[in-house]
């Protein structure tokens, strides 16, 4: 059995694959990952771990000693590179780009092998462009949701609440927590629109990362797949 890890700045997503299915999958919060934090698959066999992490070396660190002691198994780490699986990177220090970044656009071109824009829609929201031969041409990193709002309340000193709405919309607000909320959300909304003009004629848009179906649904437009980094663990592992 293989367990396959993507450790997000906000989530750590898990799942463990049985010739060739999932058989079980999680998810916890990165900075209160701990031994237990894979239920029951510390009774499983597992004798491979591929992991993509962007969440720095104290949590990989974690993950190895919790890998040793439950199954004893070294866990292998993605890197990114200058070339994989048909997917050739546009950093000239490729080191420098998240590997998730990176897992993401080769499981996406790797479903189509034509030009795709993947967004992940995570802590940061990425957007990747991949040509018809697999060149990564550039992206963008923005904040995510939660990162917006949580930089304004860091930065401003009257800009203050104590209860978030619970819906999801983006009129305009009427007091300081639906402005904030509802402002991020309309940023996320202008930037779907922005991205879905992006999409050249025949190109793919995926959509993955905690918040990406709710990007993929303001635009109705490409698919959202909820693993894509996972996905892209066995091209870059192997
Ligand atoms: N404190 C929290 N508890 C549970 N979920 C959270 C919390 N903060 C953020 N989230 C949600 O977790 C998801 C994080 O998305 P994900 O793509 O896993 O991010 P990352 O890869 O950066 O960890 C988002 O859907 C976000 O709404
Ligand atoms: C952009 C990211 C913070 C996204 O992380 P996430 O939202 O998935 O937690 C991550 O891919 C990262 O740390 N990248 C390094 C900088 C770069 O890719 O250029
Ligand atoms: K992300």
């Amino acid at each position: 059995m293989r367990l396959e890890v993507d450790i997000g700045n906000t989530l750590l997503k898990w799942r463990v694959i049985d010739a060739g299915n999932v058989i079980k999958k999680g998810s916890v919060l990165t900075q209160e990952f701990a031994h237990d934090s894979f239920g029951d698959v510390v009774n499983d066999r597992v004798d491979e771990v591929f992991v993509g992490s962007v969440a720095g070396f104290e949590c990989d660190k974690r993950l190895r000693k919790v890998c040793r002691a439950l199954w004893e198994v070294e866990p292998i780490f993605a890197k990114t590179s200058s070339q994989c699986a048909g997917v050739t990177n546009s950093y000239e220090d490729p080191s420098k780009m998240g590997v998730d970044r990176w897992l993401a656009m080769i499981a996406a071109y790797k479903r189509v092998n034509k030009a795709v824009i993947v967004v992940d829609c995570g802590s940061a929201v990425t957007v990747e462009y991949l040509s018809d031969k697999g060149e990564h041409l550039g992206g963008y990193i923005i904040p995510g949701l939660r990162l917006m709002r949580e930089s304004l309340l860091k930065n401003t000193a009257q800009v203050r609440f104590e209860k978030q709405p619970a819906e999801i919309v983006t009129h305009p607000g009427v007091s300081t927590a639906e402005a904030v909320l509802q402002g991020s959300v309309y940023l996320f909304k202008a930037l779907a629109y922005a991205i879905e003009g992006d999409l050249e004629k025949g190109a793919e848009l995926f959509f993955t990362g905690g918040d990406g179906a709710l990007m993929q649904e303001m635009i109705q437009v490409g698919r959202y797949e909820s693993d894509l980094v996972m996905d892209g663990l066995a091209w870059v592992c192997r």
